[in-house]
């Protein structure tokens, strides 16, 4: 029944970056929102669109599901006992220690750095000409997250850290590092003799922090956190763990929040009521009802990341099909979002959909779901609800371009194929 499945499933995705996402609905819409296909480095796998079938998902039982196998490819960054390749038990305790740290009573000081680097943004941005707005996005969101985890705030110390880490993630290492672990069982992760002196020299002032820090007073931030959980038997977490729990927080974040917030920025200039209407709320500045409901919307429509998955690990049944151990299940987040029977007119922005309602099941995804959700939605939607405060409050927001920015999907992710190209202006009277 699958047989001819794997084949056009397979060309599906490469035809999608030719010819569209039309052909991926095609393809669910032939097949009842799940298909099979192979995907190079990872394997045999199923993509899923249906939320019923994504609940079944999510909701297995544990041990019929794994959760990092397919987030390996992570580990030459994140090391093997990062967040997100932790085994169940191991990812359960280290979210019990973070996550009453990443809620929002918890995050009311983030407020105020993430006001400080939006107001640094808008001061730093050109008036009255187009420029692409994303960089400095990322670079105020890599600062916001240095400050959450690392309690770096001054500007030349995060000058030194944003180095560091750039060596480790700039894009050429990211699509080395895909090619490497699609050549794992040929021994691609082997030798890398370059990137591991580039993370050395990351991973040398983390170790260096963490150090100045048991010889000194405790600390607030997520790392603070982490040094001071201990075990039923009192045991401390390592310095390897820390590390990698601190390269986990960045890797999650850098370029994820940067991402949805440039989509939400491409998607307002382009609906003129709604960025409004938000200017609207900011201006009032007593509630955010609006503002929720624009980064729901956008999340939807443009999903930062792409695809989230998981690997069988016991024959599995899921829907009509029975998937045999070593399949992944991949959520393309995209199709899911653009289901005409959970969102009437799926592609229209259209923030008022989520007024007086909060999103919730399973057909609304960006931040992946059940026991390995997102560590950081609600420092995500903080960041980027205080970002589009602070823009609307100073700048009139205009897109450079009539068109939509082109969705840009690379590895994992869906970029503005632009890099939000804006014009802004000083508001009369804003500020
Ligand atoms: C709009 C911004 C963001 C989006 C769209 C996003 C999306 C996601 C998705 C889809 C997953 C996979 C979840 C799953 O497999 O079910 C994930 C995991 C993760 N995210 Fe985010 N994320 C965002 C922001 C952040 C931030 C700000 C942080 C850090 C504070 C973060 C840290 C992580 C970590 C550590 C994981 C791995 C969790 C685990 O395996 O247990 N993310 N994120």
């Amino acid at each position: 029944m699958l047989n001819w499945e794997p084949w056009a499933g397979t060309a599906v995705l490469p035809a999608t970056l030719v010819l569209g996402e039309r052909v991926v609905d095609a393809m669910f819409g032939r097949t009842g929102g799940m298909f099979a296909l192979w995907i190079p480095g990872v394997g045999r796998s199923v993509m899923v669109r249906d939320p019923a079938l994504i609940r079944q998902v999510l909701l297995a039982p544990e041990g019929v599901v794994d959760d990092a196998e397919v987030n390996r490819v992570q580990e030459p960054i994140i090391g093997r006992q990062g967040l997100a390749v932790l085994d169940e038990e191991g990812n359960r305790r280290i979210r019990q220690i973070m996550l009453p740290a990443l809620r929002p009573s918890a995050l009311l000081h983030m407020r105020e750095t993430a006001q400080a680097l939006a107001r640094r943004v808008v001061a730093d941005c050109p008036l009255g000409t187009p420029f692409p707005l994303g960089p400095r996005l990322r670079t105020a969101m890599v600062e916001a997250i240095l400050a959450l985890t690392l309690g770096v705030e001054r500007p030349g110390e995060s000058a030194a850290w944003m180095r560091a880490l750039w060596r480790v993630f700039q894009p050429a290492v990211g699509a080395e590092i895909t090619l490497r672990y699609m050549l794992r069982h040929a021994g691609g992760l082997a030798t890398w003799r370059s990137f591991h002196r580039r993370r050395e020299a990351c991973d040398r002032m983390i170790y260096a922090e963490i150090g100045r820090r048991r010889a000194g007073p405790d600390r607030d931030d997520l790392l603070g956190v982490l040094m001071r959980a201990r075990d039923d038997n009192g045991a401390r977490l390592t310095d390897q763990v820390l590390r990698d729990q601190v390269m986990s927080i960045i890797a999650g974040a850098r370029t994820t929040t940067a991402t949805a917030l440039a989509w939400t920025v491409e998607r307002l200039v382009r609906h003129p009521d709604a960025l409004r209407r938000l200017t609207g709320e900011s201006d009032e500045g007593a509630d955010d009802g609006y503002a929720s409901a624009v980064c729901y919307e956008a999340l939807r429509v443009r999903p930062p990341v792409a695809f989230f998955g998981r690997q069988v690990l016991r024959a599995f049944e899921l829907g009509d099909r029975r998937l045999r151990p070593g399949t992944s299940i991949i959520v393309h987040l995209r199709a899911l979002h653009h289901d005409p029977e959970l969102y009437p007119e799926p592609a229209a922005f259209r923030p008022e959909r989520w007024l007086g309602r909060r999103p919730g099941g399973f057909g609304w995804m960006p931040f992946g779901g059940g026991r390995r959700t997102c560590v950081g939605d609600r420092l995500a939607l903080l960041l980027m609800k205080t970002f589009l405060r602070e823009f609307t409050r100073s700048v009139t927001l205009a897109p450079a371009t009539a068109r939509d920015e082109p969705i840009r999907w690379r590895a994992v992710s869906n970029l503005p194929g632009d890099d939000c190209r804006v014009v802004l202006h000083c508001r009369a009277g804003g500020g």
